[in-house]
């Protein structure tokens, strides 16, 4: 859903279903029901940024158009349908309670979020398989199985049937059901199809905890199996403290050949995870990793220099990317621009400045909040238009970063970020 930038969207979250009881998924449909307690941050699916709106109404399948003029309707009282979806689900459903979260804060948005990704894509099969797909197998964690989604499904389409009174009719009820069978079935085959190859979730047994700062800990994790990723990607993870809540944490290295994996973590305001994580987690305590994901990868195939702007702890994965880069043994030219608030909070400097000493071809400069931001320093450099760019950090740095960037000539399609929608949902 968001630009040509890279984006994951592991969300999830998902939506919905036509519903109404009529049995129409009981076949398959079902839209994942956003299952889980899962902040969202970092990103699944590569979701493109959608076409103008009027371009796409002018080329939208009859279905899709129908999906979303339902949507236009309940987007103002999205709330409510959110609310009156969950109500409908348990009271129907309770066995299906003990999945989501005690606590419902931040699930309570997924699901229209879901069905908007689903509506703006659903005439674009690839992009909807892609997205679809990285939510079923991120649904796996959550203990999901296909038998729910009609559940799911019919309590979506009940919400719907409620509150678009002004535009639901027999039409646009067919068009959910095909829409929500179609979401469910990919999702469900996904999982499926990932259940041969990977666990539903990892045990990671805590074996380093360091803290950088008051706030900031350096938590080092060895999983009870082996667990692939890349680096620049991200995991989801629950702490034994607050069980089904999971939250996004980039991976702070490249893959390890002792197989662990670090974590850069910062305590927020009311984030019960990461003030878990910070303040608590200590060697020994044993939390659960989902399947990684999101695509702020490095292309090995081209010699491109990586521009990188990591602003607070989102400089994990971009040192994840360094050391990437430094393994492959490509001599291109990589420039970091870690951005804090105050010298204090550049808690990962050393560790930046040594890579810089064993590497010609690293640049790494630190930009303290004061006269500048960190996406205006970039403009001091350059030039950039033989780069492939790298964002991590806050929304708003991920934001102006972008516009910085394009506004210095770096084309859209070479600027990678995690999913803005997942970053929204990031903290806690
Ligand atoms: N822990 C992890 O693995 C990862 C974390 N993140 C995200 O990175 C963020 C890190 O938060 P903090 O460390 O508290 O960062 P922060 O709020 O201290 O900001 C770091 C720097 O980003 C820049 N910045 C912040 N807001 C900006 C804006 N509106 N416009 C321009 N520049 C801005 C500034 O230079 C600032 O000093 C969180 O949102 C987190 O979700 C992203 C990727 C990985």
């Amino acid at each position: 859903m968001d630009a040509p930038t890279t984006m994951s969207a592991d969300d999830g979250t998902s939506g919905g279903g036509p519903g109404g009881g009529n049995g129409w998924f009981t076949a398959r449909a079902g839209l994942p029901g956003p299952l889980a307690g899962e902040a969202a941050r970092p990103p699944g699916p590569d979701v493109r940024e959608p076409a103008a709106a009027g371009g796409r109404e002018g080329a939208a399948s009859p279905d899709a158009r129908l999906v979303r003029r339902t949507l236009d309707e309940i987007a103002p009282v999205a709330d409510k349908v959110t609310s009156y979806f969950y109500a409908l689900l348990f009271t129907r459903h309770p066995e299906l309670r003990c999945l989501f979260p005690v606590a419902m804060d931040t699930q309570r948005d997924r699901l229209l979020r879901a069905l908007l990704t689903a509506a703006e894509h659903l005439d674009e099969p690839e992009v909807l398989t892609d997205y679809l797909g990285r939510l079923g197998r991120g649904h796996r964690k959550y203990g999901t199985r296909a038998a729910y989604y009609p559940a799911v499904g019919e309590a979506l389409i009940g919400a719907l049937i409620r509150y678009a009174r002004r535009t639901w009719d027999d039409a646009t009820e067919a068009a959910w059901v095909r829409t929500y069978t179609t979401i469910s079935q990919i999702m469900i085959d996904a999982a499926a199809d990932d259940e041969r190859r990977a666990p539903a979730w990892w045990h990671a047994e805590v074996v380093g905890h360091e803290r950088r700062t008051p706030d900031v800990a350096v938590v080092t994790v060895r999983p009870d199996q082996p667990y692939p990723f890349l680096a620049g990607q991200y995991t989801t993870l629950e702490t034994p403290w607050w069980p089904r809540i999971w939250r996004h944490y980039s991976f702070a290295s490249a893959p390890r050949p002792d197989g662990l994996l670090t974590f850069h973590v910062k305590a927020v305001p009311a984030g019960w995870v990461s003030n878990a994580l910070v303040h608590r987690a200590r060697p020994g305590d044993t939390l659960r990793l989902g399947p990684p994901a999101g695509s702020m990868t490095v292309d090995h195939t081209t010699d491109s220099g990586l521009l990188c702007l990591g602003g607070g702890t989102g400089i994990a994965p971009i040192k994840a990317l360094v050391e990437d880069v430094a393994e492959h043994g490509e001599r291109r030219p990589v420039e970091v621009f870690y951005g804090a608030r105050t010298d204090h909070d550049l808690y990962d400097i050393d560790t930046l400045l040594r890579l810089r000493r064993s590497h010609p071809w690293l640049e790494v400069r630190a930009v303290v909040d004061g006269r500048t931001q960190l996406p205006d320093a970039v403009r001091e450099y350059g030039p950039w238009n033989e780069y492939d760019a790298y964002l991590s950090g806050p929304l708003g740095m991920i934001r102006s970063g972008v516009d910085a960037l394009r506004g210095v000539g770096v084309p859209s399609d070479r600027i990678r970020h995690d999913s803005l929608e997942e970053l929204v949902a990031a903290a806690g």
